[in-house]
């Protein structure tokens, strides 16, 4: 069975406090983007079950893969058979996309469905958040607005179907406990919900990721793609996530390009 793990970004990403756990508490939307990676699994030739990795070269060992945490989670409380997996790696990491925990979630999916080991959804969403914050998402894969560290969640009316969305990776990654160590947490000025309701070209005046103030200071050409892509026509253009890439939203289809960067682009 072959799925495909897809992408996020975050419109909006409040830092609104420290959690005596190390954590923080969030708020934030997250919205499905179409860049994916490619997840197979096939019965093991041999008796563990492996993992085999292709395109991007994922800087975590096999035991510390999401992938294969995601299936030893399941293996260690359901009957699973030993697999082969196989993951072509294409969404870049230390982006702020999800890659990792998108893969996670859909390989907790795949395995629920594929051994029909009747877990509901919202019991997979419990299983992805102990593998990282935005995983339980993935689960849903749908608009959710998210509070506590990312993994309490509610569906949200945001409807971005037929704008284009292009997403620029820069050539260095941000680590999300590196993005973390910058912030000073504090409420947002403008309720979330109030900012996504008002229309997209309002956007870039009422909606914030709370990450781009220090990283942009510590990373100017982040600043630079943001301001290129807004020349360009952007109708919202922003941080996703911890960084580092830069995404933009257009009402019309354009080329984008900058050196050095990975530019992906579709139309939702
Ligand atoms: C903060 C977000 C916003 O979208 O960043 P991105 O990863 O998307 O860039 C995500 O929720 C991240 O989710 P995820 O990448 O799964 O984070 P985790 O592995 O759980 O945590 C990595 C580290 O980030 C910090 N962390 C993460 C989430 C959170 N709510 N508070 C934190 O302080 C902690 O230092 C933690 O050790
Ligand atoms: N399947 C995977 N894909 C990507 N990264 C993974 C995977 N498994 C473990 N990781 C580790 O998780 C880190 C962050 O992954 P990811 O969720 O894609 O990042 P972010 O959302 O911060 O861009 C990577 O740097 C890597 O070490």
């Amino acid at each position: 069975m072959v799925v495909f793990p897809n992408a996020k970004i975050n419109l909006g990403l409040y830092v609104v406090e420290k959690r005596p756990d190390g954590f923080h508490n969030l708020e934030t939307i997250f919205y499905p983007a179409p860049w994916r990676d490619a997840l197979e699994v096939v019965p093991a030739t041999g008796n563990e079950t492996t993992l085999n990795i292709t395109g991007l070269a994922v800087d975590a060992p096999t035991e510390k893969n999401l992938v294969m945490r995601a299936y030893k989670l399941l293996a260690n409380e359901y009957k699973l058979p030993k697999l082969d997996i196989y993951l072509h790696k294409a969404i870049p990491f230390g982006a702020g996309l999800g890659g990792g925990s998108a893969d996670a979630a859909f390989m907790l999916t795949m395995l629920n469905q594929l051994f029909e080991l009747g877990i509901s959804e919202d019991k997979l969403a419990e299983y992805a958040a102990t593998l990282g914050s935005d995983c339980a998402f993935f689960v849903y894969n749908c608009p959710m607005i998210a509070s506590g560290r990312g993994e309490i969640l509610s569906p949200i009316k945001v409807d971005l179907s037929g704008y284009t969305i292009v997403l620029v990776k820069p050539p260095f990654g941000i680590s999300t406990p590196e993005a973390f160590a910058g912030i000073t947490p504090k409420k947002p000025k403008i309720p979330l919900t109030e900012a996504i309701s008002q229309p997209i070209e309002r956007w870039k005046d009422v909606l914030f990721n709370d990450f781009e103030p220090h990283l942009f200071r510590n990373h100017p050409q982040l600043a630079a793609i943001k301001q290129q892509l807004y020349d360009k026509g952007a109708n919202y253009a922003a941080m996703s996530g911890s960084g580092s890439t830069i995404f933009g939203l257009f009402d019309k289809e354009i080329d984008f390009t900058v050196e050095g960067c990975t530019v992906f682009s579709a139309k939702l």
